[in-house]
Order: C-alpha cells, then sequence, then structure tokens
C-alpha cells in the first residue's frame, strides 16, 4: 500500500475552498509526525451519559479491562504504562457490554486513537475472515498514521489484519476482503462497501469517524460519512472523536452516532503570567533585523523561535541570520508536511538554535524548551485585525510547562503600534518597551 501513494498533498492541488481543510489536516499530521508523547491535561473529564443511572466506570489501569492478553502486550509495548485522562473514561465504555456509542472531545495528543485502536482490536474477531471494524479519517496520510498504531498495538495479535481503503489501493472487482479492520477515507470507503460490494457493511460491529472537525471541512465528506453510516446495522457500536467541537461538529457528530455517551476534556488554559513581554520600536525590517542582533549580542538565548508574516519575510530573515552565523532553521509554507516534521524535530533536538516561521506552519507546535519568542511581525487576521489567540499561542505557557518566558514584539509602524496596544488590552498585561540600543537594559530582560 505505501508503494501506490504519491507524496503528501500539497497546497498547489486545491481549490481555495478546500485550503482551510488541508491546512487542518496537515495540522494534525505534523501534530502527529512529531509527537514523543503524550499531551498531558490536569483539567476534569466531563462526562454526559446515555443512561445517566448507569454507573460511570473508569479505569486506572489497562489491567482492569480485561483485555486479551496478545492486546496487552501491545500496549505495554508501547510504552504505555497507565490509561491516559481520555482513556480512564472512554476505553471502559467503548468496552462494555453491549458496546456503547461515543462521541470524544480532545485536543490532539490525549490518546483518543490510541483508544480507539484498542476498541476495534478488542471488538474484532479473528477467526472470522471479514471486515467488522471500518474507520474513516480525513485524508490518507492520517489513515496511515492510525493504521501505524493499529499495526504497532496489534503486533502480538497477528491474526487480525488490516486494508487501507484509500485512493490508490485498487482492487479487482468482484474481491472479497478477508480483512478484519478497514481504514481508509469516506469516499473510497463508501465506493468499497456500497458500489464495489468488497464487503458486507451489515457485518461490521465498530465504525469509527476519526477527526470530525477536520471532515467536516472537506466537501463532500460528511455526506460520505453518513452515507456509510446508513449502510451499518442498528447494533453497530458508533464512535466519533474530535479536537474541537464547535457547532457544525456537534451537529455532525449527532448525525453519525446514534444515543451517544460523550466525553470532553478541556484543553489545558495557557496563560501569560509567567512571560514578560516587550516591545522595540523600529522603522523597518532592517532596524528590526539590527534591533534582534542586538537583543543576541546582549543576551545569551539557548532557543529561540521567530514570527513572520509573510513567507518572504521569514525566507528573508533566515538568510540574514545564517550570515550572522547563527544556525537557523526555516519552516516555510510550501514545504510538505514531512519536510516540516523534519524541521521541528532537528530544531527540537537542538540542532539549530533559531527557527523562523510564518504563522500557518507553527500553529499548535509545542516545543518546550524555547525561551524566547519573537513576534518579528505582529500576529493579526486576513482584515489586519489583532490576532489574540495566536499570540496567546505564540508565547503562552500552560502551567504544566509553568517556565518563565521572554516575549519580544517589533513595531515598526503607528499600525503595528496600534495592533500592540489592542493586544495588550486584550490581555490586561502590561508590554514593556524595551531600546535594543542600550545593552544594560538588555542584559536586565534576562535576569
Ligand atoms: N496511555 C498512554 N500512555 C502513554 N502514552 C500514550 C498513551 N496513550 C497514547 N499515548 C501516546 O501519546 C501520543 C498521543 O496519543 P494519540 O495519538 O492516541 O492521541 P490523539 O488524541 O489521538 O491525538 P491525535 O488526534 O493528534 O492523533 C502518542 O504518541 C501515543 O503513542
Amino acid at each position: 500500500v505505501y508503494g501506490l501513494l504519491g507524496p503528501g498533498a500539497t497546497l498547489e492541488t486545491s481549490t481555495l475552498e478546500n485550503v482551510r481543510s488541508i491546512i487542518l489536516a496537515a495540522q494534525s499530521l505534523l501534530n502527529k509526525l512529531i509527537r514523543s508523547n503524550l499531551v498531558k491535561n490536569t483539567n476534569q473529564v466531563e462526562v454526559l451519559q446515555k443512561d445517566p443511572n448507569s454507573p460511570l466506570y473508569s479505569v486506572r489501569t489497562f489491567e482492569e479491562l480485561r483485555l486479551k492478553p496478545q492486546l496487552l502486550q501491545g500496549v505495554y509495548s508501547m510504552g504505555f504504562n497507565r490509561p491516559s485522562k481520555i482513556q480512564e473514561t472512554a476505553l471502559p465504555m467503548m468496552l462494555a457490554e453491549p458496546p456503547q456509542n461515543l462521541i470524544a472531545q480532545s485536543q490532539s495528543g490525549t490518546g483518543k486513537t490510541a483508544a480507539f485502536v484498542l476498541a476495534m482490536l478488542s471488538h474484532v474477531d479473528p477467526s472470522r475472515k471479514y471486515p467488522q471494524c471500518l474507520c474513516v479519517s480525513p485524508t490518507y496520510e492520517l489513515a496511515l498514521q492510525t493504521g501505524k498504531v493499529i499495526e504497532q498495538m496489534g503486533q502480538y495479535y497477528s491474526e487480525v489484519k488490516l486494508v487501507y481503503a484509500i485512493r490508490g489501493n485498487k482492487l479487482p472487482r468482484g474481491t472479497k476482503l478477508q480483512e478484519q479492520i478497514v481504514i481508509g477515507t469516506p469516499g473510497t470507503m463508501l465506493d468499497w462497501c456500497g458500489k464495489f460490494k468488497f464487503f458486507d457493511p451489515k457485518k461490521i460491529l465498530v465504525f469509527v469517524l476519526d477527526e470530525a472537525d477536520v471532515m467536516i471541512d472537506t466537501q463532500g465528506h460528511q455526506d460520505q460519512s453518513i452515507r456509510i453510516q446508513r449502510m451499518l446495522p442498528q447494533s453497530c457500536q458508533m464512535l466519533l472523536f474530535s479536537a474541537t467541537f464547535e457547532e457544525s461538529v456537534w451537529n455532525f457528530a449527532k448525525r453519525i452516532v446514534p444515543d451517544p455517551n460523550i466525553i470532553k476534556l478541556k484543553r489545558e488554559e495557557e496563560t501569560l503570567d509567567t512571560i514578560k513581554q516587550y516591545y522595540v520600536l523600529c522603522n523597518s525590517r532592517e532596524e528590526k533585523f539590527k534591533a534582534l542582533c542586538n537583543i543576541y549580542g546582549a543576551i545569551t538565548i539557548a532557543q529561540a523561535m521567530i514570527f513572520c508574516h509573510t513567507r518572504k519575510t521569514a525566507g528573508w530573515l533566515a538568510g540574514e541570520l545564517s550570515r550572522e552565523g547563527h544556525q537557523v532553521a526555516l519552516l516555510s509554507g510550501e514545504m510538505q508536511v514531512e519536510q516540516r516534521a523534519a524541521v521541528i524535530e532537528r530544531f527540537r533536538e537542538g540542532k539549530e538554535k533559531v527557527l523562523v516561521t510564518t504563522n500557518v506552519c507553527a500553529r499548535g507546535i509545542d516545543v518546550e524548551q524555547v525561551s524566547v519568542v519573537i513576534n518579528f511581525d505582529l500576529p493579526v487576521d486576513k482584515d489586519g485585525n489583532p490576532d489574540n489567540e495566536t499570540y496567546l499561542h505564540r508565547i503562552g505557557r500552560t502551567g504544566r510547562f509553568g517556565k518563565r518566558g521572554l516575549a519580544i514584539n517589533m513595531v515598526d509602524s503607528k499600525m503595528s503600534m496600534n495592533i500592540l496596544n489592542k493586544i495588550q488590552e486584550h490581555f490586561n498585561k502590561k508590554i514593556e518597551r524595551l531600546d535594543t540600543d542600550d545593552l544594560d537594559e538588555i542584559e536586565k530582560i534576562a535576569s
């Protein structure tokens, strides 16, 4: 299957309406590629049960779930010692008899994929050689990532096989699938069960819809998913996962999952409390660059992220910094997701000390060891208004990381001063002026 795939989706291949969904899907893939650990979350899980009178089980250990030994071995071999926050509640619900339907929302990296993969592997009967679980993902790259988790978790359960229903994987007419798990994108999945009848949808026990928020942004995916769902038997367990839960996602979720239990885990809040914020007044990008050099000359910066508004500025700045002798990594929109993941990985490993990037590329990426964030350009939305949310994401820290940080904003016009003032008002946190021609003053900010 891997050999059949072309390179990852690029923005060039898309129509304009699809750009947002492609960015979302790419972001999600990027997060998966660069993630090395569970994203910890200290918030409480909110649970809404279909039947409020039934007792709510949550587990502290994987043993309590009475998994097949081959699966427990698979779980431990992945380095999981205990269920994540969302898994504590989601797993007993998904593994209950009779199976329960579930809608679960929690941010990327909290263990949703591992949870539903475990549920699918627990429910299949390997002695039956036909599809019993379907999992739909928004893109084939995301489907492949989930497939990898199935392969890893099921490594000691080799009787269970999976097949990818993705564009490019063409099967001869009349094929009857023998694999127990089918994972793919909605269009191909629909063709496989509706048009080509490669398997019998009435025999499906578990239907998983992953990344619902990304899914609904892609034209046609919603309808295709609903059409697949309609072919499944009433007894089929329906599971839907999403990182965010806007109204539109919720409406879609309710159409896909009848009588759901609902689990939500709020994202850990980011705060500016532990961040010292400054701004520097300049007149041009050259002056901004000079200010940046002065800062680097005065204080030791282990690792910094620098945000620019456009690819062009980012490219220019990366070049200038390299000429000054800095080890610079550039993250840019025209790079494919895999290339971006590699750049971030190198930066995380400390191979480069400065990461220059545009906003699109770096949304949602945590690089814990970064202590200095520089807004070479202030974050604005497409209408040129201050983008407070992005400002917070760039420089904010969750309580968990708690470390002190430094944020420096470059202001180069009346307009950008105005934006800075609005950001300051919005967060009600003072942003101090920094004179970068005064070395003593710069040294003070690092202490
Ligand atoms: N119980 C666990 N203990 C330790 N690590 C875990 C556990 N569950 C999952 N992980 C790991 O944490 C990371 C995130 O898990 P997972 O991919 O399942 O999260 P997710 O919520 O599905 O995120 P995304 O939607 O981005 O895929 C993965 O590297 C996974 O291997």
